[in-house]
């Protein structure tokens, strides 16, 4: 017996395509089942102008699989040396969705990303003045914090300072992955929205580290303690349009992930949709899918849903999905969950 879902087709608001063969390689596999998708700028060198995202855009359409319908939604790296006017532009022409801030150091690629939050300030004001929203990789880098702690400590210290300061800014904290980061999104009644993971969804810390070190779960910010799962999980599957699907698939290759200084990623584009519907269909919530991978986030956005569609089926036999993607930089590996899961893209 194979029973179906079929809900408006989903964007992702959270992805890293990279560039040249990787960007090749696994672009087509976010195209297959998504619409859209928020294109992280931290590439070396980042996109930082308005002209560096107009060509990164460019080049993705270039890479686009023959008839693929794909909008690749893009946004500028926020520095201490970005022009507001340049930002501004970006934003009027309809270039760019977002700005994303990364705190310097904080994850891959951040080492051009802020570390004197004041600096930024006439840029934020800019951004809620022009209705540009803020997207927020929100972990402080600060060395005395343990890294399990860096994104509750981040929301005190630097994000509600922040929201508190420039009112009118519209912020997505980005790979949601805390209760803390949970009851923060849920105490704003406005201006405030979280992407959540697929693989937040599905895994805690014990992935990592239980029977030896598994450097394929390991992402940032790093997965945490079984009831943070659990709370992103009642988030997500709860329908408030304040959570939505950003999938963080962030492609490294096997060699730099299996590592004596791995890098932080999961790469989920492959097998999400399916992910997902078994994450919802164990909460007793697939009612809920849609609202997380399709509607919410264009709401959050200001942009139309899709009119497109997308069919989830279920059947006897697991879905085979390959470990590996490769690519001419070599092969990635794909998220696995751990367990078998029926749910297909028809
Ligand atoms: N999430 C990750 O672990 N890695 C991302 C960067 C990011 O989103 O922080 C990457 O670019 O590889
Ligand atoms: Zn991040
Ligand atoms: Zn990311």
């Amino acid at each position: 017996m194979t029973q179906t879902l079929t809900i408006r087709r989903p964007d992702d608001w959270h992805l890293h395509l990279r560039d040249g063969a990787m960007l090749r390689a696994v672009l087509p596999e976010t195209t297959r089942d998504f619409a859209r998708a928020i294109i992280m700028p931290n590439l070396v060198p980042p996109v930082v102008t308005g002209a560096e995202a107009a060509a990164y855009r460019d080049r993705i359409l270039a890479a686009l699989p023959e008839g693929a319908a794909f909008k690749p939604l893009m946004t500028l790296y926020l520095t201490e040396d970005t022009d507001a006017d340049d930002l501004a532009a970006a934003h009027a022409s309809g270039l760019i969705t977002a700005v994303k801030l990364y705190p310097a150091g904080a994850t891959t690629n951040s080492a051009s990303g802020v570390q004197n939050f004041d600096r930024v300030r006439p840029v934020l004001e800019r951004m809620a003045e022009i209705g540009c929203p803020l997207c927020v990789h929100g972990e402080v880098t600060d060395p005395a914090v343990d890294i399990f702690d860096r994104e509750a400590v981040f929301i005190d210290r630097v994000l509600d300072p922040i929201r508190r300061a420039t009112p009118g800014l519209r912020v997505t904290m980005e790979h949601l992955t805390t209760s803390q980061g949970v009851d923060y999104v849920q105490s704003a009644d406005q201006g405030l929205a979280a992407t959540i993971t697929t693989h937040h969804l599905i895994i805690n810390r014990n992935a990592i580290l239980v029977g030896g070190i598994k450097p394929h779960y390991y992402c940032l910010p790093v997965a945490k303690r079984e009831s943070h799962r659990l709370a992103l999980r009642a988030a997500a599957t709860s329908g408030d349009p304040r959570f939505f699907l950003g999938t963080d698939s962030a492609p490294h290759t096997d060699p730099l992930k299996e590592n004596a200084c791995g890098c932080a990623g999961c790469f989920t584009a492959t097998n999400t949709m399916p992910l997902l519907a078994h994450v919802f269909e164990e909460d007793d919530a697939l009612g809920q899918l849609e609202a997380f991978a399709s509607l919410n986030g264009p709401a959050h956005y200001r942009l139309p849903v899709n009119e497109a569609t997308l069919t989830l089926e279920k059947t006897d036999t697991p879905t085979a999905f390959p470990a590996k993607i490769d690519t001419d930089d070599g092969p990635v590996t794909l998220f696995d969950p751990g367990y078998p899961v029926h749910w297909r893209v028809a």
